[in-house]
């Protein structure tokens, strides 16, 4: 990712608001999570703080932000910073996009080495330091969808279908490993076709991972080679096979790189094209997609982020 030279914050909006939406529904309780007090005193009377409960209202101030702003700030998790930049890819022009990690995973706060403590993460805000990411995005049954890190297609949604709320408040980012065990022992295989730049793959798989950044789930790394910055999709496939091929990828995701496994087939690509029987469902940021074919492609320098 290259990174614009050290400079002070937005110099050329220096008086221009800077909007904060924090995501009222987003995360566990933390006493860190309300950062108006920090903000305040950050950025004092530029500070436009909006509340929101549901997507509706995140989408009316990010369009009104990206008319007046030097800089929008999602505080949310990755579900929040989704609908953010789905609406400011709709707008003519786009401030720089701060975050705050008040979700439960913050796969791209991951990403892009924002910390996780939102003490810390106010700070960053404050660096000046700002980087263009890539984007990817997803077009299904006629509907565009942008997201930053990866979609997740096969078994890999199944385990996040039957995700509840309370999971989520109870166990945090282990909430997905917990919900992965009982889909372990009953693993579907998916006959998928995908069209990649190189040519074209005929597999059965259990799962489809298409990213942009390296993070999924509960912050578990499974694009460990993604850039945001190389205008390409990492695609990894893993084939569906035996109990014990299943033991030995999963020991080798945890220990080290599974991508050098024979049954999984990692591509880098700007475009792909997927359909598969049974259909596959993707998870993209934690967001349901469906209604295939699927087809992928990398946004190349699409939006610039505040980074420590
Ligand atoms: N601006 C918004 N205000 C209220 N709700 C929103 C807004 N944007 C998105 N949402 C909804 O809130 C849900 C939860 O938000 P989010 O995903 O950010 O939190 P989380 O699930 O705790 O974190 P993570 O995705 O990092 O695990 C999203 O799935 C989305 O449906």
């Amino acid at each position: 990712m290259q990174a614009s030279p050290s400079q002070p914050a937005m110099p050329s909006a220096a008086d221009a608001p800077v909007y904060v939406l924090r995501n009222a529904t987003a995360g566990p309780a933390n006493p860190d999570s309300d950062p108006r007090g920090q903000l305040e005193r950050m950025f004092g009377e530029r500070l436009v703080f909006v509340e929101t409960h549901n997507s509706a209202e995140g989408e009316r101030a990010v369009r009104e932000a990206c008319e007046k702003a030097s800089m929008v700030v999602a505080a949310g998790g990755d579900g929040t910073i989704n609908a953010v930049i789905n609406t400011m890819m709709q707008q003519p022009s786009r401030p720089p996009l701060g975050l705050i990690p008040l979700g439960t995973a913050n796969n791209l706060c991951r990403a892009l080495g924002v910390p996780l403590t939102p003490r810390e993460a106010y700070a960053a805000l404050g660096s000046g330091r700002r980087a263009n990411i890539d984007l990817a995005k997803a077009t299904c049954d006629g509907q565009q969808q942008y997201f930053t890190c990866v979609a997740s297609g096969g078994n890999s949604d199944r385990v996040i279908e039957c995700l509840r709320h309370e999971d989520k408040a109870a166990w945090g980012p282990w909430c997905y490993l917990r919900n992965a065990l009982p889909v372990m022992a009953d693993l579907t295989g998916y006959q998928t076709r995908l069209e990649h730049d190189g040519g074209e793959l005929n597999l059965s798989l259990w799962n489809v991972m298409v990213a942009n950044g390296k993070f999924a789930a509960g912050g578990l790394q499974v694009a460990p080679r993604a850039r945001m910055d190389d205008g390409l999709l990492d695609v990894v496939l893993v084939e569906d096979g035996t109990p014990l091929d299943l033991a030995t990828i999963s020991a080798e995701f945890f220990l080290g790189d599974y991508l050098e496994d024979d049954r999984v087939t990692f591509l880098r690509t700007r475009k792909l094209r997927v359909e598969a029987n049974p259909e596959l469902r993707f998870l993209a940021d934690g967001e349901t997609l469906t209604g295939q074919p699927f087809e992928f492609e990398a946004v190349p320098d699409a939006l610039e982020v505040v980074i420590p």
